[in-house]
């Protein structure tokens, strides 16, 4: 199906405490760049614990401890001298439910270029509309700029988190279930933007919807209680899976 692709991002041996409960057993996994990985697996299995170690997301959460590596572009996310917040810059993350800033749709996607020290207004503009027009926002915004984020529908504020995402232009996006509070037709947009948008970055999605990973990833991790049980392509694990208990889960026979 598709031509092999260098990894992008890495994760050996890497195990997760939550103060005494271990979350993460030994996942070693490979994810190829430009390519969609999809994570799934039952509620619980480990699935966003793993994602959020791509962007140091568990970092702030206090009683958190980690084991093994992880890595982008080989090297060590965790070693001495990675500055978490430019990983942040280069690994963009999107969340469930979106979460746009009360502010102007201009200023949402403006944010983050300002915040690394954009202050040229013509550049920001220039950002804007490049980011809103990857994200497949800008015909229906392009007139409104300067009005509030929040007056956007739920499909459309996801659509501007992505934007919000892109405009500091990273090389990996992380969603986790990116499409789960929205509508049929809105989920059917985000899906067609995962499909463009992995020409150009890395995309791991965590998602609940088998249809929805079978649809949009080319590889797909199944999870179960904190163990990797099994990866490979989308197309392996959806129509011959080596392992019984990811052929139950992905026929809906437990999960
Ligand atoms: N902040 C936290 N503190 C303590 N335990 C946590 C924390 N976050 C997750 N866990 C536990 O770690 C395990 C894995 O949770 P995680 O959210 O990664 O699973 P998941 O597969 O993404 O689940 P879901 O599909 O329901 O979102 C669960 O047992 C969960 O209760």
């Amino acid at each position: 199906m598709h031509e092999p692709s260098a990894p992008k991002l890495s994760s050996d041996n890497l195990e997760l405490w939550y103060g005494e409960k271990r979350a993460l057993h030994g996942i070693t996994m490979d994810l190829p760049e430009r390519r969609v990985t999809a994570l799934i697996g039952p509620s619980g299995c480990g699935k966003s614990t793993y994602l959020r170690c791509f962007n140091r997301m568990n970092d702030l959460i206090p009683g958190v401890r980690i084991t093994g590596r992880v890595t982008l572009d080989n090297a060590d996310l965790y070693g001495k001298g990675l500055d978490p917040v430019e990983l942040r810059r280069r690994v963009g993350m999107v969340f469930q439910k979106s979460n746009p800033f009360p502010k102007t749709i201009w200023e949402n996607v403006a944010f983050g270029p300002r915040i690394l020290g954009q202050k040229n207004k013509a550049r920001l503009d220039e950002i804007v509309e490049r980011s809103l027009r990857n994200a497949a926002l800008w015909d229906d915004v392009k007139d409104r700029l300067q009005t509030s984020a929040l007056g956007l529908s739920g499909g459309q504020q996801q659509r501007l988190c992505i934007a919000r995402a892109l405009a500091v232009e990273p090389e990996v996006l992380l969603m986790d279930e990116p499409a789960s509070a929205l509508d049929p037709i809105a989920t059917a947009r985000i899906e067609e933007l995962i499909h463009e948008l992995k020409a150009r970055y890395t995309i791991v999605i965590v998602t609940h919807n088998m249809q929805q990973a079978a649809r949009v990833s080319d590889y797909t991790a199944f999870f179960y209680m904190g163990e990797l049980v099994e990866f490979g392509s989308t197309e392996t694990i959806f129509t011959n899976p080596k392992v019984r208990r990811t052929e139950d889960y992905i026929t809906g026979r437990f999960g």
